[in-house]
């Protein structure tokens, strides 16, 4: 085996995104928080992966730590194969505007843009080219092709949502982070937001990682994963709403 052939083995079989032994603490002294403590997870490229557990439990520091967004007070955290843990700060917002994609409960579009423009965005941010059929090829996958020109205030949330999605997916990112994406939706539309997830998952081997309180939600994902004070308390492969709904009501999630 030739030395490519063997990077390019390396490269498919790293998964999108590692963390290793992570440990997370706020503040020192007496009032340190352990949000997360030896956290230890693998999330293959092309799944669709939910972070739940109770209030607290660490989720959003989990989501956080591996997005680059935050740092770990110990252990590494990988993006496909670059150790985000040791990246300075310039580096750690490059490689977050252009390899990874967020979408947040709150839309968080700018107002004065158009739809098009909004999508747009994280492009201009990394200073990278914009390629127009990309750009029309994401408005049709997230059905917003005839509202291109609109501004946010003419659309519904489901639509804002759907905005957001585009924007994420713009940079052909690893990694779709999203933070209770349908938490400001209605039931109806909250499934079509995760419907749209799912599709790029399954359509385009997209890798999708998603902190969520919703049973229905997580039912949506390959698996997975609970947390509970800040330590990883089990995994789901084949998740239904209702099994995923008890075993958060074992966690405390509910009491
Ligand atoms: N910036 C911070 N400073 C101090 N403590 C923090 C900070 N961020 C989170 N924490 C604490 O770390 C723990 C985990 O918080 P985190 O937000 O990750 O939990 P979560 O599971 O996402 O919670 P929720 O479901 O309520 O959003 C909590 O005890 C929280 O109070």
């Amino acid at each position: 085996m030739n030395t490519f052939a063997m990077d390019t083995d390396r490269i498919a079989l790293a998964p999108a995104v590692r963390l290793a032994a992570v440990t997370k603490t706020y503040g020192r002294g007496p009032r340190a928080v352990r949000a997360l403590d030896e956290v230890s997870a693998s999330i293959p490229r092309g799944s669709f992966t939910a972070v739940m557990g109770p209030s607290g439990s660490g989720k959003s520091t989990f989501l956080h730590c591996a997005a680059g967004l935050d740092t770990p007070t110990s252990g590494t955290s990988h993006l496909g194969d670059t150790e985000l843990t040791g990246l300075n700060e310039t580096r750690l917002t490059q490689l977050r505007r252009s390899r990874v994609g967020f979408v947040f409960q709150a839309f968080n579009l700018v107002p004065a843009l158009t739809v098009r423009q909004n999508i747009a965005l994280p492009l201009r941010l990394a200073k990278q080219r914009l390629d127009p059929a990309w750009l029309e090829e994401i408005l049709r996958r997230v059905g917003l092709t005839g509202r291109a020109d609109h501004r946010p205030a003419e659309l519904s949330g489901g639509q804002q949502q759907r905005v957001a999605i585009a924007r994420a997916l713009i940079t052909r990112p690893d990694v779709v982070f999203g933070d209770e994406p349908t938490g400001a939706l209605d039931t109806v539309t909250a499934k079509e937001i995760l419907g749209l997830l799912r599709g790029c998952v399954d359509d385009t081997g997209q890798t999708v990682v998603m902190v969520t309180h919703d049973p229905v939600a997580a039912s949506y994902a390959d698996t997975v994963l609970y947390l509970a004070d800040g330590r990883i308390a089990g995994r789901d492969d084949e998740p239904t709403a209702e099994r995923v709904a008890e075993r958060m009501t074992h966690l405390g999630a509910w009491s």
